[in-house]
């Protein structure tokens, strides 16, 4: 049985916070706003894969009220969100994702997110494919008051 999920979330950018996506701490003027380190985009690849395993979302798992979750690393989150997949007896066929930023400048950094979500979910680097997209200057991207990410992954329920 193959499934998929579908995963969105969007962050503040403001001054005086760091700008991490896909775990690379990327040079900026401004960084994203969140409880966690406000990692939009392994948060929207977190969420496709709950949601293809029907386990709820990132919130149901790490509440923004706890305080275990303040200032995390979302590597950590993804990393336990693969063990609750697994768990479930799934496996990720292939995680593809779109982050949505007028600035700065992503395409030096694709390479090194798609890395670290690869060995965060223990899969080759080819199941996993980011890409980068402005909106144009329209809207709030466009705009620079947030950056949007979307993922898709499906997962594979393998034999016990
Ligand atoms: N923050 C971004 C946004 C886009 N890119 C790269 O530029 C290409 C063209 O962007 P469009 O908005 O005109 O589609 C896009 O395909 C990305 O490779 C980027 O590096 N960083
Ligand atoms: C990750 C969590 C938990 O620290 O906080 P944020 O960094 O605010 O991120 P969000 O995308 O709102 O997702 C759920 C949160 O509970």
């Amino acid at each position: 049985m193959i499934r998929i999920g579908h995963g969105f979330d969007v962050h503040q950018l403001i001054e005086g916070r760091r700008c991490i996506i896909g775990g690379v701490d990327i040079p900026h003027s401004k960084g994203l706003l969140g409880h966690s380190d406000a990692d939009v985009l392994l948060h929207a690849i977190c969420d496709a894969m709950l949601g293809a395993a029907a386990l709820g979302d990132i919130g149901k798992h790490f509440p923004d009220t706890d305080v275990r979750y303040k200032g995390i690393d979302s590597r950590e989150l993804l990393r336990h969100v693969v063990k609750l997949i697994r768990a479930k007896h799934y496996a990720i066929v292939n995680i593809d994702a779109t982050v949505m930023a007028q600035a700065p400048r992503l395409s030096a950094h694709i390479d090194q997110m798609c890395a670290n979500i690869a060995e965060d979910c223990n899969l080759l680097r080819d199941a996993i494919n980011v890409k980068a997209t402005t909106t144009e200057k329209l809207g709030f991207v466009g705009r620079e008051e947030g950056i949007a990410a979307e993922a898709v992954c499906l997962l594979q329920r393998f034999q016990i």
